[in-house]
This record gives structure tokens, C-alpha cells and sequence, in this order.
């Protein structure tokens, strides 16, 4: 028996997303080539259902050639798994801070360079309804994302933000937040269950921190589609748990369930 409604899915390259359990993303965090190649090396060689290139923490993330170079070079790594691209900005818990307009350029460019299959876009950045136009230009779908690392909305605003996402034309809404106590991570997960009701596209959301851990396993019973582990690192935010332990957990929470 199912916990929830079947709510609906998003399949990139065969991978459908709000089907089944949540899909394990690993975020690619180097700041350099070499080490983001030897890292997409070992996700190749492991049961990762995604990957995400947290492109904010790259030292080339400001030349257009340069990180065309290393999407394609991942791409060519990764094989067939979905290759999300992610500039994520320091206001939101990123390592970069561009203006407007570098920021559309680098989801531009990505967009029209043909080795990423889905883009991250802030839907509150200046530049979001340009990004998200861009990169469905191009067919490229779009995780509108936005993250609280101070604290946990109330759920009616939780809420609010994942219909503005849909509204906006997310092809995917992503929220992530901070809990201070347990009833935080009870609020986020209640909004997820709340909003994936009624939601028009996969939802995907995390209570960050030790305290939100299990929002991060507990996916498939609430309706969030995927979640991000770390792969022999120390991941891209506070929280994320080793792989092979999250699909283990999965695993277990979901049996039943499917
Ligand atoms: O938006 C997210 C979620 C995240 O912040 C997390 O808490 O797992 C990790 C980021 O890399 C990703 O872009």
C-alpha cells in the first residue's frame, strides 16, 4: 500500500523522479578539475542514482570555457546518469556571489552546452525567470531551489514558496531548511506531505543538520523525491549521510511502502 498519492514524476535520462524510492544525489564539491574527475570516477562506480555539480565551489566557475570543459568531461564520466548543475550563490549557503547577470550567463551557457540534463535555479535570484525561460529553452527541466540555513519557516509559508516555485515553472521545487528543535523538522516534513497533495511537479525537501537527518531517509512516505548523500567527502551541506548508508535506510523505510 502506498503512503501517500502517487503525485506526479519527472524522468530525466530514464530516471523518473516521484516514482518508487527517492533518488540518491551525490554533490560533486572540489574545487579543482582534477579532483572533480577523480570524484565523478568513483560515483560512476557506485550505485548513485544522480550527480550534482555544486559549480559555485569550482575555481574556474568564472570562465565560460573552463566550465564547459569539465560539464563535458563529467558527463563523459558519469555515463548515463542525470548531471544536475548547480551555481549555487552565498546568500543561500553558496560559495559564490555574481551578479545577475553572470549568473544567468553560467545557467545559459550550460543550458546550451548539451552535457547537463536538469538546473538549479534560486527561485528568488533577480535573474530566475530568465534562467528558468533559458534553460526551458534549450529543454533542460528545472529544480527551483531555495534554502534557510537559519531557521525553519512556519508550514503555511513552507507552502507558500512551493506553489510560487510551481508558479514560477519549476519543473522540480526544492526547499531546504534549518531546524533549531524537533518540531522543525516535524514542520517540514508535514508541509511536504501537505504540499505533495496537491503538488503539480516532484517535490524535494530536507531539514538540514543532525537534528533533520531523517527528513533526508524518509522521503517516500512524505513526498519528496530525492535526496543528497555524500560519497567519501564531507558532502555540500550540513546533514548529508555516506551513500551506501542512506540506500540501505531507504531501502528499509520503503519496504512496504512501494
Ligand atoms: O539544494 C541542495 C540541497 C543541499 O543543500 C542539502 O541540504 O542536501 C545540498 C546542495 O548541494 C543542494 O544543491
Amino acid at each position: 500500500m502506498s503512503a501517500s498519492r502517487q503525485g506526479p514524476t519527472l524522468t530525466v535520462r530514464g530516471v523518473v523522479l516521484g516514482q518508487g524510492r527517492p533518488k540518491v544525489i551525490v554533490p560533486l564539491t572540489d574545487a579543482h578539475e582534477a579532483g572533480l574527475i577523480a570524484a565523478a570516477r568513483r560515483i560512476a562506480a557506485s550505485p548513485v542514482d544522480m550527480v550534482e555539480w555544486r559549480v559555485d565551489r569550482f575555481d574556474g566557475r568564472g570562465n565560460r570555457e573552463r566550465v564547459r570543459r569539465v560539464a563535458a568531461r563529467l558527463r563523459e564520466t558519469i555515463g548515463d546518469r542525470p548531471l544536475l548543475f548547480t551555481p549555487r550563490t552565498q546568500d543561500e549557503g553558496g560559495e559564490w556571489a555574481p551578479s545577475p547577470d553572470a549568473y544567468r550567463d553560467v545557467v545559459a551557457d550550460a543550458c546550451a552546452g548539451g552535457d547537463i540534463d536538469l538546473v538549479d535555479v534560486q527561485y528568488l535570484h533577480p535573474a530566475a525567470r530568465r534562467c528558468i525561460e533559458t534553460a526551458h529553452a534549450h529543454h533542460v527541466p528545472v529544480i527551483a531551489s531555495s534554502h534557510d540555513f537559519q531557521a525553519t519557516p512556519a508550514l503555511p509559508a513552507i507552502m507558500d514558496q512551493l506553489e510560487a516555485m510551481q508558479s514560477a515553472g519549476a519543473d522540480v521545487c526544492k526547499i531546504a531548511v534549518m531546524p533549531h528543535k524537533p518540531e522543525d523538522v516535524a514542520t517540514l516534513l508535514a508541509a511536504t506531505a501537505r504540499a505533495h497533495e496537491t503538488a503539480r511537479v516532484p517535490l524535494l525537501t530536507m531539514s538540514m543538520g543532525a537534528l533533520g537527518g531523517i527528513s533526508r531517509l524518509a522521503g517516500q512516505v512524505f513526498g519528496s523525491c530525492a535526496t543528497f548523500a555524500t560519497l567519501g567527502d564531507e558532502g555540500s551541506a550540513p546533514g548529508q549521510m555516506p551513500l551506501d548508508e542512506v540506500l540501505a535506510s531507504l531501502d528499509l523505510i520503503g519496504r512496504g511502502l512501494a
